[in-house]
């Protein structure tokens, strides 16, 4: 027997929508939520063998009023990969309305709804279906990259490896020194304040999208807004590489398909790691690509022990 929790009518005001009004004024989602648990979940009168639905209520409103989107689409999507992280959750139904959408007619409600399994859902090698509680999924080696030029950076990077270091399904093993860094642009870009960047190594159980969807979580808890491509930011927490995984998935590319030509990526990695190498096309060892990057001289070590 497997059990079923709905939460309905979960609400916030959010900024998501195509139009520019939208973005600016917000305005009310509505999110409804399914979660089918896996068989034996709830087996016992406590709390630990099932999901915390207060938890999750709080985690959608999150979503809901969170980093800005196009379309009530990609906020189901976000909810349900959220909800999937919990291992109690075998598959959910999310139903997203937007009742005050920019119609010309009169309309009572528009919403979008989505079913999704974990076996659907979890694409990467480190999402393998589950069935019950186990088996765990096999840890996967990560490196991030971490990099901020608006407000106290370092502060900001600190921050984020503690946060990090206390997020389910991640485990640190490594922080690279700190690095001060010129800010890499476009041609036609303005100049920006100096970076600081770093890059942290360990392994995670999370699924590829699943890890993505909680770093943007952790950008946009620290202030991180999408404005301008390259844009100054308080945050950018990149994925470099996940294991060996190859996927040319425009929501995550990975590698990182810019990594191999960044020394503000590579030269901390290597400072971490003088034996990395940089799996996919572009791939090699990473003290070599490293100085070879046109950045390679624009950079500074700050500390080594800092966080
Ligand atoms: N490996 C990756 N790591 C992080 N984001 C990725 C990756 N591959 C694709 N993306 C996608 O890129 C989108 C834009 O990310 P972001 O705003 O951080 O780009 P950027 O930092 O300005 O540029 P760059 O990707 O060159 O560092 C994200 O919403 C994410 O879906
Ligand atoms: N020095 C430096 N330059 C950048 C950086 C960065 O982290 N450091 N990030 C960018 C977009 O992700 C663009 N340019």
């Amino acid at each position: 027997m497997s059990h079923r929790i709905t939460l309905t009518g979960l609400r916030a005001e959010g900024h998501h929508g195509v139009l520019a009004s939208e973005r600016e004024s917000g305005q009310i989602f509505i999110a409804d939520v399914v979660l089918d648990l896996v068989p034996g979940a709830a087996a016992t009168d406590e709390l630990s063998s099932t999901v915390n639905y207060a938890e999750v209520a709080e985690a959608v409103v999150g979503i809901l009023a969170g980093e800005p989107v196009d379309l009530i689409e990609t906020v189901a999507e976000r909810v349900a990969t959220a909800v999937l992280q919990w291992p109690v959750v075998q598959a959910t139904e999310v139903v997203v309305h937007k009742p005050r959408a920019p119609i010309a007619v009169e309309f009572t409600d528009v919403s979008v709804a989505i079913r999704r399994e974990r076996a659907s859902q979890e694409l990467g090698r480190a999402e393998r279906p589950r069935s019950g509680y186990s088996p765990a999924p096999e840890p996967v080696p990560i490196v991030l990259s971490l990099g901020a030029n608006l407000g106290d950076a370092r502060a900001t990077l600190r921050d984020v490896v503690r946060e990090l270091r206390h997020e389910l399904g991640v485990h640190l093993s490594g922080v690279s020194p700190l690095a001060r860094t010129k800010a890499v642009l476009s041609e036609d870009q303005e100049a920006q304040p100096d970076y600081l960047n770093a890059v942290v190594t360990g392994t995670t159980t999370l699924g590829p999208r699943t890890l993505l969807a909680c770093l943007q979580q952790i950008e946009h808890a620290h202030g991180r807004r999408r404005a301008e491509h390259w844009g100054a930011r308080t945050l950018d927490i990149d994925v470099v590489a996940m294991g060996d995984i190859e996927q040319g998935d425009p929501t995550l590319t990975l590698p990182h398909p810019r990594a191999h030509a960044r020394a503000f990526v590579l030269a901390p990695w290597a400072r971490l790691d003088p034996e990395a190498v940089l799996p996919g096309p572009h791939g090699g060892p990473v003290a070599e690509l490293a100085a070879s990057a046109p950045d390679h001289a624009d950079l500074e070590w700050l500390a080594e022990e800092w966080a």
